[in-house]
């Protein structure tokens, strides 16, 4: 049984072109397959769908259709343009008994200053979606609301409709099963930048060398071909099965999906407090305990990925010291294992000042060393220069956010554009003077192995 518990909320909402009515309604609902309502929404809503849940796995986020989007083609202004967008749609909405609001979803890209087309052309620098039906899983309840923002005035058949339609998808992620999908079948794979990923490398390590920067993050992707379509649920039931231990995210839009199971917090705001993670330096998994201990140790001890730890620590903490009034931050990295690697981890967290706010965060912290490099200005450059792709949302911050300023973002790394019946699968990897071009591929294959398994595909070594 569903329990009805909330009425209908309508703001008004003053904008530029019109007024705004924002309709939302929340019920409780007994637990359900998240997964099983995203796939519930195959018919009307493929292609305007997103999931997300965290690493915990307390918080799990699903939408249906779009009540609303907000996009931004404005550069390094589109984290204001979005948060201001987001605000004047959200002036008066408030908290209902359930304590939950209308829920933002959606990523910014890497580098809005990068003209290379492909997979991405098209693409808006900021996208962002307020889903018609909205599921919320936290802890142990769940709860679907209907978003309704119109101009309209009268609004009850309306959202007469939309509680018919809430209901029958409920009904449907309540009582059928997920489907099985099988893998997707491969018929043909390629590297398109293998060649110059790897002279990239040695260019990069020579600039580095001749002080010319830091630390730059070096990319590259990989392309698949699959024997037919490919479906959003199929390859997000993959990655849930396989990847527990990371964030799982899925965004459709232009008809392409862009997922991932990403190990990395960029940011996560809890009211007005900060949590952000450091996650750079790398090695692969034993195959024993002992050699994963022993694989860990060295990486705990090796002093190139120490440095390049240390480059997102110094830039991370700089910018908690800006917008925090305190932050607490452990002497030394951790290890954080997930299944086909391990990084050095340094957790920080901090009350956040007053005037901060989880996109100004966003916007500060974006792209950390882990993704950009040291300088930040100079490594873009690089980047630019040496990268032959355009990353899109690849190593770009994704995630959602409320009305009140509470949410969390990932970095999207371990992750890949699903177009059809193509993927493109993104790894990259921390660069610095003795880096050395083989190891360098070596590890991208390793962070690119997750979301190859998922498609159906594997590694020959
Ligand atoms: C750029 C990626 O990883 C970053 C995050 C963690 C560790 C990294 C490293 O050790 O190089 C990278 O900075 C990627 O997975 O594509």
């Amino acid at each position: 049984m569903n329990r009805k518990l909330s009425a209908t909320t309508g703001d008004r909402i003053e904008t530029d072109q019109s007024i705004l009515h924002f309709h939302t309604e929340t019920i409780e609902v007994s637990r359900l397959s998240a997964l099983t309502f995203f796939e519930a929404g195959e018919q009307s809503f493929a292609g305007q769908r997103f999931f997300w849940q965290n690493r915990e796995k307390t918080f799990t986020l699903v939408g249906l259709g779009q009540a609303h989007t907000i996009t931004s083609n404005a550069k390094e202004q589109r984290f204001d343009d979005v948060e201001q967008q987001w605000k004047r749609l959200t002036q008066n909405v408030v908290n209902d008994e359930h304590n939950l609001q209308p829920i933002l979803f959606g990523g910014f890209t890497f580098d809005t200053e990068n003209k290379v087309s492909g997979e991405w052309t098209g693409f808006p620098e900021a996208f962002f979606a307020v889903a018609t039906y909205q599921l919320v899983m936290r802890n142990d309840q769940a709860y679907v609301s209907i978003h309704l923002i119109t101009d309209e005035e009268n609004t009850v058949d309306a959202l007469e409709a939309l509680r018919k339609e809430r209901d029958e998808l409920i009904h449907t992620a309540q009582v059928k099963a997920l489907k099985t999908y099988a893998k997707p079948q491969i018929k043909s794979s390629y590297e398109p930048y293998k060649e110059e990923y790897l002279a990239s490398i040695s260019k990069v390590t020579s600039l580095i060398r001749q002080k010319e920067a830091d630390k730059v993050v070096i990319a590259r992707s990989l392309a698949l071909q699959f024997e037919e379509q490919v479906s959003s649920p199929n390859v997000l039931s993959q990655v849930i099965m396989e990847q527990p231990e990371s964030y799982l995210f899925g965004l459709e839009e232009q008809g392409k999906l862009f997922f991932g199971a990403s190990p990395e917090r960029l940011v996560k705001v809890s009211d007005m407090y900060a949590y952000s993670s450091c996650v750079a330096g790398s090695v692969k998994r034993g195959e024993t305990v002992e050699e994963d201990e022993l694989l860990g140790q060295g990486l705990l001890n090796d002093e190139k990925n120490r440095s390049e730890h240390q480059y997102v620590v110094d830039m991370i903490l700089q910018t908690f010291k800006e917008n925090c009034a305190s932050y607490e931050i452990p002497h030394a990295p951790k290890l954080l294992k997930i299944r086909d690697i391990q990084h050095l981890f340094t957790p920080v967290e901090g009350p956040m000042k007053k005037e901060a706010t989880i996109l100004q965060l966003v916007k500060t912290l974006h792209p950390t060393p882990a993704l950009g490099g040291v300088p930040r200005v100079k490594a873009m450059e690089v980047i630019r220069e040496y990268e032959p792709m355009n990353r899109g949302l690849y190593a770009a911050p994704i995630g959602w956010l409320d009305a009140q300023g509470n949410g969390e973002f990932a970095v999207a790394i371990r992750s890949a554009l699903l177009a059809n019946d193509q993927a493109f699968l993104y790894a990259g990897g921390g660069i610095v003077a003795d880096s050395e071009p083989a190891s360098e591929y070596d590890e991208t294959l390793v962070k690119l192995r997750p979301m190859l398994r998922a498609l159906g595909g594997h590694l020959h070594e």
